[in-house]
């Protein structure tokens, strides 16, 4: 069965806060698909709604045909489910391999108890499989043994795109992954994410408001605005409607 992520009017309010209003999004398999929108349009909100790190007032959350609705974060995750965070979180003083790592040891042996401490002999060697597949694929196998505390940001989002990646997830929520990254790093990094949503048959979700990667790697476009969708389209029809220049593009072209 393909892993589509199909959200149905998820509506989250913080008090008087409508943050994200009755938001209806259906993303593909194999395809990555774009939300934007400007600072405060719900984006987040709406991640942390998917991933049951807030509860909304009402809505549904399925991936892949089976029903999230009411399950922990790490439920979610285990159906398939993983995300990004906009502030990297990652493990300053570890190697980059560690790092890396840390993503499928809690998918396999986290769920145990003392599991994150001891793997199992089996776990340990899919999981060094699955790391050292990830590095390749993200380009860092250089720096694997460095400490992420010494790399660059760009080197650090890769470590932190790697340890996605190398978790079984099988749709990936990214909440502006390309962030503080230049022109050339952030073509590589859309070229990793690109490759790995053909060649697996995963979905990726992406937050961003880098538009030159937004509209270079997706299909499809949801745009946020107060909270509510107000367009969605192929990355060409939304980056050429004057709703969404208006609401979010400004008046200058961007392609
Ligand atoms: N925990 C919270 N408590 C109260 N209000 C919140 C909370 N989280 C978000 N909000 C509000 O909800 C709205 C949507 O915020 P959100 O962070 O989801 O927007 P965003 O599109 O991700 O913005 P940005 O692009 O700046 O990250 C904003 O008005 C924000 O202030």
């Amino acid at each position: 069965m393909s892993t589509d992520l199909e959200v149905a009017n998820v509506t989250v309010r913080f008090g008087g806060i409508l943050a994200v209003d009755d938001v209806s999004l259906s993303a593909r398999a194999g395809q990555i698909t774009g939300l934007i929108g400007p600072n405060g349009a719900g984006k987040t909100t709406f991640f942390n709604a998917c991933t049951g790190r807030n509860r909304p007032q009402s809505g549904t959350v399925r991936l892949g045909g089976h029903d999230l609705h009411g399950l922990r974060t790490s439920r979610r995750a285990h159906h398939g489910l993983g995300r990004t965070f906009q502030r990297m979180e990652l493990f300053e003083s570890l190697t980059v391999r560690e790092n890396v790592r840390c993503g499928p040891a809690a998918h396999l042996s986290g769920s145990r108890p003392l599991g994150l401490i001891h793997s199992t002999r089996r776990e340990t060697r899919q999981i060094n499989a699955w790391a050292e597949q990830a590095l390749e694929r993200c380009g860092i196998a250089d720096l694997a043994n460095r400490v992420v505390g010494d790399l660059s940001t760009g080197q650090r989002r890769l470590v932190e795109l790697a340890r996605a990646i190398a978790t079984p997830f099988r749709f990936l929520l990214l909440d502006e992954p390309s962030s503080g990254l230049d022109v050339s790093e952030t073509q590589a990094f859309g070229a990793v994410l690109t490759d790995w949503a053909a060649e697996t048959g995963h979905g990726i979700l992406l937050v961003e408001h880098d538009m030159a990667l937004v509209s270079e790697i997706c299909q499809q476009i949801y745009v946020l605005d107060f909270g509510k969708v107000i367009y969605t389209g192929t990355t060409r029809e939304a980056l050429s409607s004057d709703l969404v220049k208006a609401a979010y593009l400004g008046e200058a072209s961007v392609v």
